[in-house]
């Protein structure tokens, strides 16, 4: 099958956004590159390592569940006959596993092409991470922070020109509703779940706007963009009200988009030539999308970007200077 560059394609079995039947997930082989899926063992992740897998890719699952990833990397092995997929233990809550997931990654001298920020919690009860941070904060958006600025590195190494390495970020039409307060990233003086996790879902937007305007600023063949998978039925739900479930339980078949569904725009955000050296953007359903006003704030962009090098410790002219 011949994508539209006329490359041999692979169709991953799905068609992307509203407009169905116009764009078929059909996308050019990817031998030879290399991908990290946050997550990736269940739900999203799993789908989008899955069908990355399937396109050639060497695809690392990345995550905190080593028999739930070894499971998994079995399965994507038998169903797509490709057998470089691996699951490498990485801990979000954790700037130590942060650190040793990297520190692992870079001792097998491997290329970065594409790096899917997609794990998250979503509504946990207040908590902390092993560092202080409140846990959506902390695992959905500091870790991510942490992880891809250590990457970076490899990242920058393994794009070129007509190649560029990519980032996609997972948020969340959840970003739209979200606050950042920058007096109280960690929700210690008030902590709604739903509020934490908003917040922590438009901190994820402004990074990787920042991240664009910084890699686009020293010339770097990386690009960086974000995705919202829409409404997917998974566990992420897992700590919502029973009310709530069996609504959902209800009505999933009609509100909820399957898991696949839910990887298309990832996957095409990750691999689509349409895409090639276009970063900076949002984008649901398949398309690119405006994402709130907030998201665009240029100076809120900076300010959480020198916060975060601060909370987890990297200076900020490392890779940050502004
Ligand atoms: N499901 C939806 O309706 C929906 C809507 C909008 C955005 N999203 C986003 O999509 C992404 C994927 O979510 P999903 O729906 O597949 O959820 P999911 O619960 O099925 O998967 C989340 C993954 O993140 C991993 N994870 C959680 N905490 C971790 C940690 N501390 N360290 C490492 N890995 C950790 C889990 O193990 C799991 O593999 C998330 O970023 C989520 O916010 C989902």
């Amino acid at each position: 099958m011949l994508s539209k560059e006329g490359v041999e394609g692979v169709r991953i079995g799905f068609k992307l956004g509203e407009d169905n039947g116009k764009r078929e997930g059909i996308f050019p082989p990817q031998n030879g590159k290399v991908a990290i899926v946050t997550g990736g063992a269940k739900g999203i992740g799993y789908e989008t390592a899955k069908h990355l897998s399937r396109l050639g890719m060497h695809v690392i699952i990345a995550g905190n569940h080593e028999n739930q990833g070894l499971l998994s990397v079995g399965k994507i092995v038998k169903e797509t006959g490709n057998e470089k997929v691996e699951f490498m233990y990485l801990e979000l809550a954790s700037l130590q596993s942060i650190r040793q997931f990297v520190q692992r990654f870079k001792a097998k001298n491997a290329l970065l092409h594409v790096l899917v920020n997609n794990a998250a919690v979503m509504l946990v009860p207040q908590r902390i991470t092993a560092d202080g941070f409140e846990e959506h904060f902390g695992v959905n958006y500091l870790g991510h922070f942490m992880l891809t600025e250590l990457l970076l590195d490899t990242l920058k190494q393994s794009g070129s020109t007509d190649c560029n390495s990519r980032i996609v970020t997972v948020s969340s039409a959840t970003h739209y509703i979200g606050e950042l307060n920058l007096n109280d990233l960690q929700s210690r003086h008030h902590y709604s779940p739903h509020g934490a996790y908003a917040q922590s879902k438009l901190a994820l937007t402004l990074f990787s706007y920042q991240l664009q305007q910084r890699l686009a600023a020293d010339g770097s063949h990386v690009t960086s963009n974000v995705v919202d998978p829409g409404v997917v039925n998974t566990d992420l739900y897992k700590h919502t009200s029973w009310l709530f479930k069996l609504c959902k339980w209800l009505t999933s078949w009609l509100l909820f988009k399957t898991s696949t569904q839910g990887a298309s725009t990832v996957i095409y955000v990750a691999v689509s030539p349409d895409l090639e050296g276009s970063g900076g953007s949002y984008y649901a359903n398949g398309q690119k999308t405006k994402s709130a006003d907030t998201s665009y704030d240029e100076d809120l962009q900076r300010k959480l970007w020198a916060r975060s090098c601060k909370l987890v410790g990297i200076l900020e002219h490392r890779q940050c200077a502004s």
